[in-house]
């Protein structure tokens, strides 16, 4: 079995412990949306991650608003928020904390399966989900994009493969995410987000996003180079001193030359 598999089971079972969103929902300030801003200049989908699978503990005890107001600060085209438990330590707690104090888009980073977990994602502030083709039946993958989009929510589509994408473009998904990390053995690769792009029509109705394993700006500068319009990075931005200046330099005009 492999980890998503073992991931998507745990939440399947995680799930069936949700209750329903309450009926009045709390306000949260006005948020921006993503496909614009990508779809005028670059930007960096800037995450918080306290932990993930494949790099054990990364910053667990993060304050994370101070951290998304560092996003915020230098110009992050929007924050994301890993609110799985089991296998990153995140939460919807910390997805709702972020909602209140920022006023760019911000992502629910989870392994989505339910329409409760979008009802969930919402109601915490999220004006983003995920959807993993990877992880859904291709009715699964229909219902739930229709579902989020009739919330009013924005959808980014990660994929991994020709066939994925195929799958992404079929949707008529906006944003789209290709993972250079192998959610099945972990591997890491930002040839995956090169070759890919190759397959993307460049139509300007939609996005490509990098996602995963870019440690350094010249990484993002590369992807950058091969057709993305954003990246998005977790771990890079979680260790840096200055993640700010990570974000400034990382689309600034300088580092597309
Ligand atoms: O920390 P990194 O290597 O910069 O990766 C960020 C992000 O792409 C990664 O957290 C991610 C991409 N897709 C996911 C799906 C579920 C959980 C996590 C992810």
């Amino acid at each position: 079995m492999t980890i998503l598999d073992q991931i998507i089971e745990t939440k399947r079972i995680e799930i069936q412990g949700y209750s329903e969103a309450a009926e009045v929902q709390e306000q949260f300030p006005a948020k921006t949306l993503l496909i614009s801003h990508l779809q005028e200049r670059r930007g960096v989908v800037a995450e918080i991650k306290r932990a993930s699978p494949s790099k054990g503990d990364i910053s667990t005890d993060v304050d994370v608003v101070a951290q998304a107001k560092k996003y915020e600060a230098a110009g992050a085209a929007a924050i994301s928020v890993l609110t799985d438990e089991s296998y990153f330590k995140g939460s919807i707690e910390d997805l709702r904390q972020v909602a209140r104090a920022v006023s760019i888009p911000v992502l629910c980073k989870d392994f989505i399966v339910s329409e409760i977990q979008v009802d969930r994602a919402k109601a915490a502030g999220a004006t983003i989900i995920l959807l993993i083709v990877a992880a859904l039946e291709k009715e699964e993958l229909h219902r739930l994009f229709a579902y989020a989009e009739s919330a009013g929510l924005e959808v980014l589509v990660e994929v991994h493969d020709s066939e994925e994408l195929a799958s992404a473009l079929e949707l008529d998904a906006q944003l789209i995410g290709i993972n250079n990390r192998d959610l099945k053995t972990f591997e890491v690769s930002l040839e995956r987000t090169a070759e890919l792009a190759k397959e993307f029509p460049g139509d300007g109705k939609r996005v490509l996003i990098s996602e995963s394993g870019l440690a350094t700006k010249q990484d993002a500068a590369f992807v950058f180079g091969h057709g993305a319009s954003g990246v998005l990075v977790g771990e890079a931005l979680m260790r840096a001193a200055d993640p700010g200046s990570w974000i400034q330099e990382a689309t600034s005009e300088e580092a597309a030359k």
